[in-house]
C-alpha cells in the first residue's frame, strides 16, 4: 500500500523529476501537473525506467485553478503538495517581472486557494537561497543560517520571498480559523526549502537537467563547452573577495536535495511545526574556479574559459549554513561535489540531445538488469 499521494507540480523539471522518482522509490504515489513550458514529458518515461512505478501525469498550467480543481477531484488521496511550478531565469526575471509576479506569485496563490478547497494541508515550497540576496552586508551571517534577513537583489528572489509570505500568511489564517470552531489547526503546515545550487545527474545516466534553450547555470553551461557546443565559458567577474577572485556557491547534488523533501514532508506529518524555513545546502562553498577545475577533472581535459565583467545582481557568496536541517530533519548532504561533477558528465556525454534522443541502450540494458 502507497504511503501517502503527492502532488508535485513541476514534476517533469529537473529538481522536481528527481523528487518525483524519490517519492515513488520511497513508496509513495505520484501525482505530476506540469505545462512542460522548459520541460519534457519523455521525463515521465525515465522515472519509469528507473524506479519501475509511472507517475500519473497532467498536462497543467499552474496559474489555472480550475484545472487543478480537476486533478485534487480525481485524486482524493492527495495529501500533500510539493510545488515546484515556477519560472527560474533569474536575468530574464528583470526584464519581464510581471510575466515572473503572474506565474511564481499567482500560480502560487491558484494552488493553495486549490488545496483549501479540496482540504489538502501540507505544502512542502521550493524556495530559493537567492531570497537572502547579499548576505555579507550583516555580520556572521557566512555560512547563511535561517534567521538571517532575507533581502533578494532580483526579481526572481523576490517572487520567492513573496510567495514564502503567501505561504506563510495562508498557513495562519487556516490554523485561526479552524481554532474559532474549536479544532486544533494543527493539520495545515508548510515547508520553505531554500535551496542552494543544484547539481548532478541520476548515476543511471538517463535522468537529468535538459533546459530548452540556452542555458543559464553554471554547471550546464560547463558542460556544453565540455561537448562542444559553446566555445568557452564566460566567467562573470574576478574582482569578488574570494580566494581566486570568483564568486563562491554552495553546489549540492540533486539526488540529496530531493531526498530534503522527503523528509520535510515527513517533519510536517510527524510535528505540525506549521511555516518553517530550512536551508538545503552542503555547508561547503565552490568558487567558480574551482568548478572549473573539479569539472575539467571528471571530463580529463581543461577547459576554456574567459573573465568578463561580472553578472548583475549577483553576489559574492551564497554558503548554506544547514545545521537546522541537519539537526531537525536529520538529513545530510552525503554526495559529493565530484560526484555531482561524474553524474553530470555522465548523463551530458552520453545524452548530448537530451530527452530529445533515446537514452543510451547499455544504461537501459543496466538498469533493466537492475545494475
Ligand atoms: O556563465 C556563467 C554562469 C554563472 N557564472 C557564475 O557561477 C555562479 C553560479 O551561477 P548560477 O547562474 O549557476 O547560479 P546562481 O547562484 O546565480 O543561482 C542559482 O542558485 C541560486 C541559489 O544559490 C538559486 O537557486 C537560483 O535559482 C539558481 O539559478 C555565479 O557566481 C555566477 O556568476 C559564471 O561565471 N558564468
Amino acid at each position: 500500500m502507497a504511503v501517502g499521494s503527492v502532488l508535485v507540480t513541476g514534476g517533469t523539471g529537473y529538481i522536481g523529476s528527481f523528487t518525483a522518482l524519490a517519492l515513488l522509490e520511497a513508496g509513495y504515489e505520484v501525482v505530476i501537473v506540469d505545462n512542460l513550458y522548459n520541460s519534457s514529458k519523455e521525463v515521465i518515461n525515465r522515472i519509469e525506467l528507473i524506479c519501475g512505478k509511472r507517475p500519473a501525469f497532467y498536462e497543467i498550467d499552474i496559474t489555472d485553478e480550475a484545472a487543478l480543481n480537476k486533478v485534487f477531484t480525481e485524486h482524493p488521496d492527495i495529501d500533500n503538495v510539493i510545488h515546484f511550478a515556477a519560472l527560474k531565469a533569474v536575468g530574464e526575471s528583470g526584464e519581464i517581472p510581471l510575466e515572473y509576479y503572474r506565474v511564481n506569485v499567482g500560480g502560487s496563490i491558484s494552488l493553495l486557494r486549490s488545496m483549501t478547497k479540496h482540504n489538502v494541508t501540507n505544502i512542502v515550497f521550493s524556495s530559493s537561497a537567492t531570497v537572502y540576496g547579499d548576505a555579507t552586508r550583516f555580520p556572521n551571517m557566512i555560512p547563511i543560517p535561517e534567521h538571517c534577513p532575507i533581502g533578494p537583489t532580483n526579481t526572481y528572489g523576490r517572487t520567492k520571498s513573496t510567495v514564502e509570505s503567501v505561504i506563510t500568511d495562508c498557513i495562519e489564517a487556516q490554523r485561526n480559523n479552524a481554532k474559532k470552531t474549536g479544532e486544533s489547526g494543527e493539520q495545515w503546515n508548510a515547508a520553505l526549502l531554500r535551496y542552494f545550487n543544484p547539481a548532478g545527474a541520476h548515476p543511471s545516466g538517463v535522468l537529468g537537467e535538459d533546459p530548452l534553450g540556452v542555458p543559464y547555470n553554471l554547471l550546464p553551461l560547463l558542460a556544453q563547452v565540455a561537448i562542444g557546443k559553446r566555445e568557452k565559458l564566460l566567467v562573470f567577474g574576478d574582482d569578488y573577495a574570494s580566494k581566486d577572485g570568483t564568486a563562491i556557491r554552495d553546489y549540492i547534488h540533486v539526488l540529496d536535495l530531493a531526498k530534503g523533501h522527503l523528509v520535510a514532508l515527513n517533519y510536517l506529518r510527524d510535528h505540525h511545526p506549521g511555516v518553517k524555513a530550512w536551508n538545503l545546502g552542503t555547508g561547503k562553498g565552490s568558487t567558480v574556479f574551482d568548478m572549473i577545475k573539479a569539472f575539467s577533472k571528471v571530463v580529463g581535459r581543461d577547459l576554456p574559459y574567459q573573465v568578463v565583467e561580472r553578472r548583475q545582481g549577483d553576489v559574492l557568496d551564497l554558503t548554506a549554513n544547514p545545521s537546522l536541517a541537519n539537526q531537525e530533519l536529520k538529513w545530510k548532504a552525503e554526495l559529493t561535489l565530484e560526484d555531482a561533477c561524474a553524474d553530470l558528465w555522465r548523463w551530458t556525454e552520453n545524452n548530448p540531445e537530451g530527452y530529445n534522443q533515446d537514452p543510451p541502450k547499455e544504461f537501459v540494458d543496466a538498469l533493466k538488469n537492475g545494475k
